[in-house]
């Protein structure tokens, strides 16, 4: 069976539009895979290029040099199996709750009755089911991250993209919508690309978890399958020796990345 995502040797280069000849490789040679109904997730120092893949793997940005292969085929523009959930919000402000999870409904070309009907059921799967006339500006960061998510998962994309999309939330918001990511997930057994600052985060949700480097130049330099028994509860994972185990070799291989990571950021800085 084809893998849902398939990365072969992606690299990106950008060229700075202020001097053309001033070329950064964000990521470099990066093979990666993600199976059907897999949770993977990817850390690594800041900028050294997560973003990038899942904009790679989303169709929004297209690499320098190799393939990305989606259920098997050559992707070729936008990935239209893909549903994207961002780190900052993807809300209309001028639509409410509902009117924002129908909306991709819509665009899709779904009739309007039945759109709403689905809106309505997804917000009700959020938690949102009373919530559906606020606008965003009338609900909390976690109403709105549960909004988003709905409206990701409204559209029943095949694979889920996710780039970092609790950072913005305090600790407990956090871990009720990542086990309620975990719970909607276990349900439906998409794909899920997911990316995170937070090595806990990471192996508490994930099957896999892979290590990048730091950048530029950026590859996978370790991976980790997490064979911590489903269903889980995030909180609760984290204080199981096991847990505890993956945590310590997944640091050894990427603390000294970061600390890579932190001295380039501090000699760009100057
Ligand atoms: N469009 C672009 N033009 C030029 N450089 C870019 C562009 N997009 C990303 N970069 C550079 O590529 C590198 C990787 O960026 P990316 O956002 O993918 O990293 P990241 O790992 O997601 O970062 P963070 O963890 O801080 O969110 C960075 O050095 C960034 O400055």
């Amino acid at each position: 069976m084809a893998a849902a995502i398939e990365l072969r040797d992606v690299t990106c280069t950008f060229v700075s539009r202020d001097a053309p000849q001033r070329r950064y490789t964000a990521v470099e040679g990066v093979t990666l895979t993600v199976a059907e109904g897999e949770f993977v997730s990817v850390v690594g120092p800041t900028g050294c290029g997560k973003s990038t893949l899942l904009n790679v793997t989303a169709g929004l940005l297209a690499p320098s040099r190799g393939e990305v292969r989606i259920f098997g085929a050559p992707l070729a523009g936008i990935n239209t199996r893909a549903g994207y959930m961002f780190q900052a919000d993807s809300l209309m402000p001028w639509r409410t709750a509902l009117g924002n999870v129908m909306a991709g409904l819509e665009f899709r070309g779904t009739p309007p009755a039945e759109a709403r009907a689905l809106a309505e059921e997804w917000l009700r799967r959020v938690g949102l089911g009373t919530f559906g006339d606020r606008y965003p500006h009338q609900m909390s960061g976690g109403m709105r991250k549960r909004a988003s998510l709905a409206q990701v998962l409204a559209l029943d994309p095949d694979i889920i993209l996710m780039d970092e999309p609790f950072s913005a939330l305090d600790i407990q918001t956090r871990q009720l919508m990542e086990n309620e990511v975990l719970a909607l997930w276990q349900a439906k057994r998409k794909a899920v690309l997911f990316i995170t600052h937070d090595l806990d985060e990471a192996i508490a949700m994930s099957d896999r978890v892979v290590v990048m480097s730091a950048g530029p130049a950026s590859r996978p330099i370790g991976e980790f399958a997490i064979d911590i028994p489903r269903p889980r509860d995030v909180a609760e994972v984290k204080m199981t020796p096991r847990f505890l185990e993956l945590h310590a070799a997944i640091w050894g291989v990427l603390r000294d990345e970061v600390l890579k990571g932190y001295q380039q950021q501090l000699r760009q800085a100057a």
